[in-house]
C-alpha cells in the first residue's frame, strides 16, 4: 500500500524544484511547533542532499498561552538534537497592545522573519500554511464581504520589499500532513488559541468545511484552484489598469476625455486603482459611484464630492482629481498627486523624470544627467508621492527651525508662472521631502537597525538645471 507520507515527501519534491535549492541556498522556515510547520521542517531536512538548503529555524514566543515556554524549549531541543540554527524573538506580555492582538501579533512575526532573512542572507522565508487554511480564510473572507481583490487568498509565492516567501504546503490538506507526521513519528503542539479571529476560523474549520468537503471531497484542490486563477486575473488586470492611469495623467490631474473613452467597464477598474493606489485619503466604496457618475455627467462639467474634511474631489471640465479642501469660495488647491512605486520612472511634464531605487536597480548609466537623494527606512513615512508644492509647504531645517516652499521658491527667483506646479516629493505623512532641483529636506541620521537604503533620483534632459 502506497503511504501518504511518501506522496506527500514526493511531491513537496517536485514544488521545491521549481525554487532550484541547493546546500549554499540559506533558508529561513518560520516554525511554529504546530504539525505544519514541524511537518514542513521534517521535509526540507528529508530532501535529498545536493538539493538541501542550509536552514535557520524562527521562531516567536507570543506569550500567548501558558504552553508557550514550554514549546520553545521543544524546539531549543530539537534544534539541538538535528544541528540546526535557531532563532528565537520573545514577545514579552508587556508589549502586547489592548487590542487586535492577533494583528499585532502576525506584524511582530513577519518583521522577525523579515529581520532574519536579511541576517542570514536568507533567499527565501518558508511558512507552512496548507489547503485548510487557505479555504478556511477564502471562507471567511467570502462572509465578511469587500473587495474582490481582498478574496485573493494565501499565495504560494509572496515578493515582499527584502524577502521571497515560498508557502510550500498550500496543496496538501491538514489530514495529509497530520498522515504524514504521524507515520514519520513526528513531535508536535497543538495550537489552542483562543482569540476572536481563532473563534471564527474554528467554526468554519469544524463545521462548515467538514459539510462542503462531504458534499465533494475535492473541495480544497477547488479552492485552490479559484485562487490561483483569481491572483493571476487580477494581477493582469492591475497591470492593465496602471498602463491606463499613466495614459490618463495630465498636468495636475486625469484627463476628462481619455478617461471616458475608455469602456464602462475599464472606467470603474480604472478609477478603483487610481482610488487604491493614488487618493490621498481612503475613499469608500460609496464615494467610488459618485465619483464615477460625476465624470460620467456631460450635463455638469464641475463638479465635486467630499472625501473627508481635508480632501476633496473635483471634475473641472477636461480635469479631475483629488485636491485640498479650501476655505469656501476659493478654488480647490490641485494636487494632482501620484504615488511612487519602487523601482519605476516617473515623467514629469517639463521637468525630465524620477523615481525611487532599490540598490539592485539603481540605474547607474548616466550618472553625470542625474541627481540623487539617499534614504534609509527609518527617516521618512513610506512611500513616497509626487505633486505640486503649495506655497505653505514647510523645509525643516537642522536647528529646528522650517523654511516655507514659497520662500525657495522666491530666494531661488522663479517666475511666479511657474511657482503653481514646481514638483516636490513628499513623503506618506505629507511631508516634504524633495522640492525637485531646489531644496533637499533635512533628515534625521539613519537608525542601525535600518537594513535597507533607497535612492531617490531626478533626471533631466536639461544639464543646466543640475548646476
Ligand atoms: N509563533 C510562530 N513562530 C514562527 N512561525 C509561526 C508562528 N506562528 C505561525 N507561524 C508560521 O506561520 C504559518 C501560519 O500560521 P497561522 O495559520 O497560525 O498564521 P495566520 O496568522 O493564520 O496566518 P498569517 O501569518 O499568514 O496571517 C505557520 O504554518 C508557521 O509557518
Amino acid at each position: 500500500m502506497i503511504k501518504v507520507a511518501d506522496v506527500v515527501q514526493k511531491q513537496f519534491g517536485l514544488t521545491m524544484r521549481r525554487c532550484k535549492l541547493t546546500p549554499q541556498t540559506t533558508v529561513v522556515v518560520a516554525v511554529s511547533t504546530g504539525v505544519d510547520s514541524m511537518t514542513l521542517l521534517a521535509l526540507l531536512e528529508t530532501l535529498p542532499l545536493n538539493r538541501r538548503p542550509k536552514i535557520v529555524i524562527a521562531h516567536v514566543n507570543h506569550k500567548l498561552r501558558a504552553q508557550s515556554t514550554e514549546e520553545q524549549q521543544f524546539l531549543t531541543n530539537y534544534a539541538k538534537q538535528h544541528h540546526l540554527k535557531l532563532e528565537i524573538k520573545v514577545w514579552s506580555v508587556a508589549e502586547h497592545p489592548q487590542t487586535g492582538v492577533e494583528n499585532a501579533a502576525r506584524q511582530i512575526r513577519y518583521a522577525f522573519f523579515a529581520k532574519m532573512a536579511q541576517k542570514y542572507q536568507a533567499k527565501f522565508l518558508f511558512t507552512a500554511h496548507h489547503a485548510d487554511d487557505q479555504a478556511e480564510t477564502f471562507l471567511m473572507k467570502l462572509v465578511r464581504g469587500g473587495d474582490l481583490q481582498q478574496l485573493q487568498g494565501i499565495r504560494s509565492r509572496q515578493l515582499t520589499r527584502n524577502t521571497q516567501i515560498i508557502r510550500p504546503l498550500l496543496n496538501f490538506s491538514k489530514q495529509e500532513l497530520r498522515q504524514f507526521a504521524k507515520q514519520k513519528k513526528i513531535s508536535w503542539y497543538e495550537d489552542q488559541t483562543n482569540s476572536d479571529e481563532a473563534f471564527t476560523r474554528n467554526r468554519m474549520r469544524h463545521e462548515i468545511v467538514p459539510r462542503l468537503k462531504a458534499e465533494n471531497p475535492q473541495f480544497l484542490q477547488h479552492v485552490q484552484d479559484y485562487e490561483e486563477q483569481l491572483q493571476i486575473v487580477l494581477r493582469a488586470m492591475d497591470q492593465q489598469a496602471q498602463k491606463l492611469v499613466e495614459d490618463i495623467q495630465g498636468n495636475g490631474g486625469y484627463h476628462t476625455g481619455k478617461f471616458l473613452a475608455l469602456s464602462s467597464e475599464w472606467q470603474n477598474v480604472v478609477l478603483r486603482y487610481i482610488c487604491v493606489h493614488q487618493a490621498v485619503a481612503q475613499v469608500t466604496k460609496r464615494q467610488q459611484t459618485e465619483i464615477l457618475q460625476l465624470i460620467r455627467n456631460y450635463k455638469k462639467p464641475n463638479g465635486s464630492v467630499q472625501i473627508n474634511a481635508k480632501w476633496v474631489f473635483c471634475k473641472r471640465y477636461q480635469k479631475f482629481g483629488f485636491y485640498l479642501t479650501t476655505k469656501s469660495g476659493e478654488s480647490p488647491q490641485e494636487v494632482g498627486r501620484s504615488m511612487l512605486r519602487l523601482n519605476q520612472w516617473y515623467a514629469v511634464e517639463n521637468y525630465g523624470k524620477l523615481g525611487v531605487f532599490e540598490l539592485e536597480y539603481y540605474p547607474k548609466k548616466d550618472e553625470n544627467k542625474q541627481q540623487v537623494m539617499l534614504l534609509s527606512e527609518s527617516q521618512i513615512k513610506w512611500p513616497l508621492s509626487l505633486r505640486y508644492a503649495q506655497p505653505t509647504d514647510q523645509f525643516s531645517l537642522k536647528d529646528n527651525g522650517h523654511k516655507k516652499v514659497r520662500r525657495i521658491l522666491v530666494d531661488a527667483k522663479i517666475p511666479v508662472e511657474k511657482r503653481a506646479t514646481w514638483p516636490l516629493i513628499v513623503d506618506a505623512n505629507n511631508r516634504p521631502v524633495w522640492l525637485i532641483g531646489l531644496r533637499k529636506n533635512w533628515l534625521a541620521d539613519p537608525l542601525l537597525t535600518d537594513t535597507k537604503q533607497y535612492f531617490l533620483i531626478w533626471k533631466t534632459n536639461n544639464l543646466e538645471e543640475l548646476n
